[in-house]
Parts: structure tokens; C-alpha cells; sequence
């Protein structure tokens, strides 16, 4: 079939399971190739064509809402609904979200990126349909391993014991990125697994079927008893003791097995769970044979080998970190690790190889993550709690209220800060020092590159109190690790190059362009003075009096939101001093970043040389005036 012709999945409820088969095998093709050039999630995606198919065959988007949650797995629910043309601009600069986006279609009526939000935002469509005696389905599609989330599980008990109608999708795959964990994986495990119950269910269905016109009654008793089966013969049905009906499991794959599903599911009066089980990757080798999780998201790959492209120089950060804190965890079995289900994408595998009981993947629980990491620290442990600084902020109250209040000693490696570019808005890690600069203990920090970075992490293993580094997406420099520095002491920023005429203030990564900016200004004979505040939290007090009695100009630099960032405390600070100098501050004002290239999402941000420099050479006209008056 001609996918570039599909403008919407109306025309779905006409084929037959030969030709849903053949368009299934058709957009796996499709996918396969265009993912190989873009990257994209491609994994999660080749596990969804036929439940995404069915879906928009048994419902009536965009009339019945389809909420994806997480949305990393909407590739073919683009596809259907008329967007295969921007296929080739995936996650780049201006293109095609990764996820879904209400601007994008009206079928996009729930954007997410953050997991485990499908059932209470559904919830609300849900309520809000009853209120308006609408009459639509609302279909919520979640994964086994976004399930593992507490604000779905705050859902379920809600729609539960209201009786919301509703049809959740649950695609259970075994996998979240790596291998899904925790109790309710078991339990959906020996669902799955429950041969006994599931040839008994189909035995007893299939007798009712032969039954000739079988009275309402004796279906009535025989769906009793099927149902009650269940309890005997399958682990308490989490799921009908909350209120939801269970129809499962499905074969995710399989057209006659989903369609009967979905159409059963439509006619119940209540809240009703499909349990789909699909297999990840499906239709791709490598993805389907993947047991780490690399093909749950990745960049562009070759096709025939599975190899990504694109040979890296260096480690990245999070190898880095990971690494590094595992060497001194050899040698403190009080040091444990702590990830909210990135182990892959917090490089941790080898630290959980090498010591297991000294590892936690607590699942999609960022919540549970952070408290569990405080209640560690109040019995002595030394935990690291890994996480993107995206993901942190569904933890934040748990950072206040039980770590940062309690004063605990939890080393936070604070992933992915900065822009991380294809994933984009949902997943900039922009927003950490505005919400962690506010608390009163914790101290926040960010390497200027790997040697730095090595010594903050001896600096928090051995610091009382809450200690947060911030380090970015992408690989380190690979810079010489022998080299000297002076020992690091907590509030001390570095002045890396001497300046008279203006003070350049950043950290991290964008210390070089800052650098970058001076030796443009030194060109033009302005002697500019750049500072890596890598405390970012508490700040170098004596040096921002030094600046502020020279009452040289400022310019602060940062890939952070100006709210709450550095430049905002830094003016907070000559304020409360009452110093005059002139500041100009450089980073996000009140915006949502989009996914892209970094660079470019940097350039039209203002975040360039560049622009220090014009702000450099304004700052020091206008000083000149002042100067004049
Ligand atoms: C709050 C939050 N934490 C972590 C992530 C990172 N993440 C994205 S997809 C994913 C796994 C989701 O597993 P599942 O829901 O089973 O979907 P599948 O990829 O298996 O289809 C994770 C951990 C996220 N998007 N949001
Ligand atoms: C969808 C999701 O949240 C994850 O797959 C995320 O995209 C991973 O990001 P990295 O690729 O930076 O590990
Ligand atoms: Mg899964």
C-alpha cells in the first residue's frame, strides 16, 4: 500500500485481516528505513503496528481520544493520520515531534513525553465527557513499564472506584527501556505466562460459542463462572478488585484476538483494562532480540547490521559518572545506586553487574526513587541517585520535603542538564537550578569538564548534606586526567581567564563560549574576565563582592531558565549589597524549548558568543555613559 496516501484511518474499517497484515508489514518496512536515517524510538514503535492499527480500525479518532502515554510510541498513529511526509524531519530543528503534538493534528489530543500521565489525564476527558453528557470513548495507551507509576496507579484507584467508562490499552511488552521491574510486572508476568487460565478461558469460551442459542442466563452464569475462574486460577486480578475489568491477555499481534477485545471493551458499562502483550522491536532482529534495551530509543543506525553511526571519541558524561562513582562504591559498601528506570541511559549496567546489591532500578518511581535515596541517607548509606534532570522534577517535593529539609546525605547526578535536543520540550533539563536554588541546604554544582567533574564527585562522597552535580547530554571532553588542580572547596568559583573591563560569569558547557566571546572581545582591545561558577549553590560571596566593588559590568551565561538561574542570583546578590554594576544575563526567558539540533536551539536562544559579545560591548557603552554623567 501507498502509505504517503493515508490522510486518515477512516479508510481501516474496510480491510480485512489479510490487508491490515499487509499494511502492517508495509509500515514496519517504512519504519525500519526512515528511523534508520532519523534515529528515533524505534524499538517501542515496531511493538505497536497492529495494536495502533486495530485501535483506529475499532475506534473513531479524533472523536474518541487516544492518549499515548509517554507518546514515544505514536510513530504509526502518525503515520495514519496524514503525517509520513515529515517522517524524514523527525525530532530535528522544526520537524516532526517525537510525540504526540496538539499542533501537529487533531487526533494529538494528549502530549506527554513524561510517563505514567495517560490515565488521569484521561480521567479528566473522561469526567469532563460525563459532565457534558458527550459520548465518545477515551482510550488511554500505557506500558507496562510506565504503569510502574505512581500517578497511574493514583489513577486506576480513582477511575476505579468511580466507574469511569473508559478503555485502557495496556501494551505489555516485559520491557520498560531496559527490563521492566517490580511487583506489578510479576503480576502481569504470571498473567501472561498463566497457560492453565488461558486455554480454561478459551475452552470456556469457545464451549459457549457451540452452545446453540444460549439463554442470557446460563452466559450470565458462565461469564460468573469464567470470571471467577479467574481467582482461582490466575493471582488475584489486581485490576477487578479495584473496580476495572480485566479482558486479557491479548495477543498484540494478532487482529481477530484485539478486534474482539476492543469491541468487547466498548460494550461494557464501566472502566475496562485490555491487557495487549507485545513483543518490542517486533519485525527488526535486532531490536526484537534486544534484552539491554538500545533499541528503545536510539540515533541512526545501519539497517543490515544494527550498527548506530556515528563512532564516539570518548565515553559520555553518564559513563563518566557512573563509572567513577561505581570505583568508590568497590571500596564503601555504604555507596548504592539509584535509578528510576534509566539504567541504560544513566550508563549504570556496569555498576549493577558488578554490584548487584548495591543497585537499585526502582522502576518509573522517580518519587519513590528520591525518598527511598533519603531514607538510605538517614541510616548511614552513602546513596547516588542518577537521574535526568527532566525526570527529577517529578521528585521535587520528595528533594524538599525529605531530603533538602532533613539535611540527608544524598549525592544527586543530575543527567541530561541542559538542552538535550531531539527529545525537546518535555525533556530540556532546564528547569533544575530554578527549583533547586531555592533550598536552604542543598548544594548544586556543574564540572567545567571531567577533571572538575572527578573532583566534585570526591567532594559530595565525603560532604554532609544534600549535594547536587549537574552534567550534560553527550560525550566528555577527554581532557588529561593527570593534570593538576587546586583542591576544590565548597563555594569557590575559578577565574579562568583575568579580565578588567567586564566579568563574563557561566559554568559547564558553556564556559566555552564564554571563553570564546573574550578572545573575540581581547580582539577588539576589551579585556574581558570569565568565571566558572561551578558552585552554582552556595555562591562564591567573596568573589561577587570583589565584582560588585569594581562595579565592572556582568554578564551571566547559562542553558538554564533565566528564572531562578544563576544570573537571577547573582543580581539578587548585588542588590542585597547594594552594588550598581551594569548586568546583562544570557539564557532561557519564559519559553519552552522544541526538539532539534542544540546548537541551533542555542543560537536562537541568544546563547552564543556572539551575543556576549554585542551584550559586552552595550554593557560597556552604557557604562562608559554612566561614567560620563
Ligand atoms: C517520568 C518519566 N520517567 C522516565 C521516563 C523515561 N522513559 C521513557 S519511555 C520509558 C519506558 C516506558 O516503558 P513502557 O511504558 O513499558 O513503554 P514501551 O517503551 O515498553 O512501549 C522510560 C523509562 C519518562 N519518559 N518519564
Ligand atoms: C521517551 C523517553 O523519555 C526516553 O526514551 C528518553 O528519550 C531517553 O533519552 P536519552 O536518549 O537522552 O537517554
Ligand atoms: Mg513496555
Amino acid at each position: 500500500m501507498n502509505l504517503y496516501k493515508i490522510n486518515d484511518p477512516g479508510f481501516l474499517k474496510d480491510l480485512n485481516n489479510d490487508e491490515l497484515t499487509a499494511l502492517a508489514a508495509d509500515i514496519r518496512e517504512f519504519l525500519i528505513k526512515s528511523c534508520a536515517e532519523t534515529g528515533g524510538h524505534i524499538g517501542a514503535n515496531l511493538g505497536v503496528v497492529e495494536l495502533t492499527l486495530s485501535l483506529h480500525k475499532h475506534f473513531n479518532s479524533p472523536i474518541d481520544k487516544f492518549l499515548f502515554d509517554v507518546g514515544h510510541q505514536a510513530y504509526i498513529h502518525k503515520i495514519l493520520t496524514g503525517r509520513i511526509h515529515q517522517f524524514d524531519s523527525l525530532r530535528q530543528y522544526k520537524g516532526l515531534c517525537g510525540f504526540p503534538k496538539l499542533r501537529e493534528s487533531e487526533h494529538d489530543v494528549w502530549e506527554a513525553g513524561h510517563s505514567s500521565t495517560s490515565l488521569s489525564a484521561a480521567m479528566g476527558m473522561a469526567k469532563a465527557r460525563d459532565i457534558n453528557k458527550d459520548n465518545y470513548h477515551v482510550v488511554p495507551i500505557i506500558g507496562d513499564g510506565a504503569l510502574t507509576g505512581g500517578m497511574a496507579l493514583e489513577a486506576l484507584n480513582h477511575i476505579g472506584s468511580d466507574r469511569t467508562n473508559m478503555t485502557i490499552i495496556l501494551n505489555d511488552n516485559e520491557m520498560s527501556i531496559a527490563p521492566n521491574v517490580g511487583a506489578m510486572h510479576n503480576m502481569l508476568g504470571r498473567i501472561r505466562t498463566n497457560t492453565q487460565y488461558n486455554k480454561v478461558k478459551h475452552d470456556a469460551e469457545d464451549f459457549l460459542q457451540r452452545l446453540p442459542q444460549v439463554g442470557t442466563k446460563l452466559r450470565d452464569v458462565a461469564d460468573k463462572l469464567k470470571d471467577s475462574l479467574k481467582y482461582l486460577v490466575v493471582d488475584g486480578i489486581f485490576f477487578e478488585e479495584l473496580g476495572i475489568k480485566y479482558i486479557g491477555p491479548v495477543d498484540g499481534h494478532d487482529f481477530d484476538d484485539l478486534a474482539r477485545a476492543i469491541e468487547s471493551s466498548k460494550d461494557y458499562n464501566g472502566p475496562v483494562i485490555v491487557h495487549v502483550i507485545t513483543k518490542k522491536g517486533k519485525g527488526y532482529h535486532p531490536a526484537e532480540d534486544d534484552k539491554i534495551g538500545k533499541w528503545h530509543g536510539l540515533g541512526p543506525y545501519k539497517i543490515e547490521t544494527g550498527e548506530v553511526i556515528g563512532t564516539k571519541s570518548s565515553i559520555s558524561w553518564s559513563e563518566f559518572m557512573s563509572n567513577t562513582v561505581l570505583e568508590y562504591a568497590k571500596n564503601d559498601k555504604r555507596i548504592v545506586a539509584v535509578t528510576p528506570a534509566m539504567p541504560v541511559g544513566s550508563k549504570l549496567t556496569k555498576f549493577q553487574n558488578e554490584l548487584p546489591e548495591q543497585f537499585f532500578d526502582v522502576g518509573i518511581a522517580e518519587q519513590h526513587a528520591v525518598t527511598m535515596a533519603a531514607g538510605l541517607a538517614a541510616s548511614g548509606m552513602k546513596p547516588y541517585l542518577a537521574i535526568y534532570s527532566t525526570f527529577l522534577q517529578r521528585g521535587y517535593d520528595q528533594l524538599l520535603h525529605d531530603v533538602d529539609r532533613q539535611n540527608l546525605n544524598v549525592f544527586i547526578g543530575i543527567d541530561r542538564s541542559g538542552l538535550v535536543g531531539a527529545d525537546g520540550e518535555t525533556h530540556q533539563g532546564v528547569f533544575d537550578i530554578s527549583f533547586i536554588s531555592t533550598l536552604p541546604n542543598i548544594t548544586l554544582m556543574m564540572p567545567r569538564d571531567e577533571k572538575e567533574a572527578g573532583q566534585m564527585i570526591d567532594f559530595s562522597l565525603n560532604a554532609e548534606g544534600p549535594v547536587a552535580m549537574r552534567y550534560p547530554r553527550g560525550n566528555i571532553s577527554g581532557i588529561d586526567m593527570n593534570i593538576e588542580r587546586p583542591a576544590l572547596t565548597k563555594g569557590s568559583w575559578e577565574v579562568l581567564k583575568e579580565g578588567t573591563d567586564i566579568a563574563i560569569i557561566s559554568f559547564g558547557p558553556t564556559l566555552d563560549i564564554a571563553m570564546e566571546a573574550s578572545a573575540e572581545l581581547k580582539q577588539a582591545g576589551i579585556d574581558a574576565r570569565v568565571v566558572n561558577a561551578r558552585f552554582i549553590k552556595p555562591m562564591d560571596e567573596n568573589m561577587l563582592k570583589d565584582i560588585g566593588s569594581s562595579d565592572i559590568p556582568v554578564i551571566t551565561v547559562e542553558e538554564s531558565m533565566l528564572n531562578g538561574g544563576l544570573g537571577s542570583m547573582i543580581a539578587g546578590f548585588f542588590a542585597d549589597w547594594r552594588f550598581k554594576n551594569n548586568m546583562k544575563r544570557i539564557g532561557i526567558d519564559g519559553i519552552y524549548v522544541e526538539h532539534g539540533d542544540v546548537n541551533k536551539l542555542l543560537s536562537d536562544i541568544g546563547i552564543s558568543s556572539s551575543s556576549i559579545v554585542e551584550s559586552a560591548q552595550s554593557l560597556l557603552e552604557i557604562s562608559d555613559e554612566k561614567s560620563e554623567n
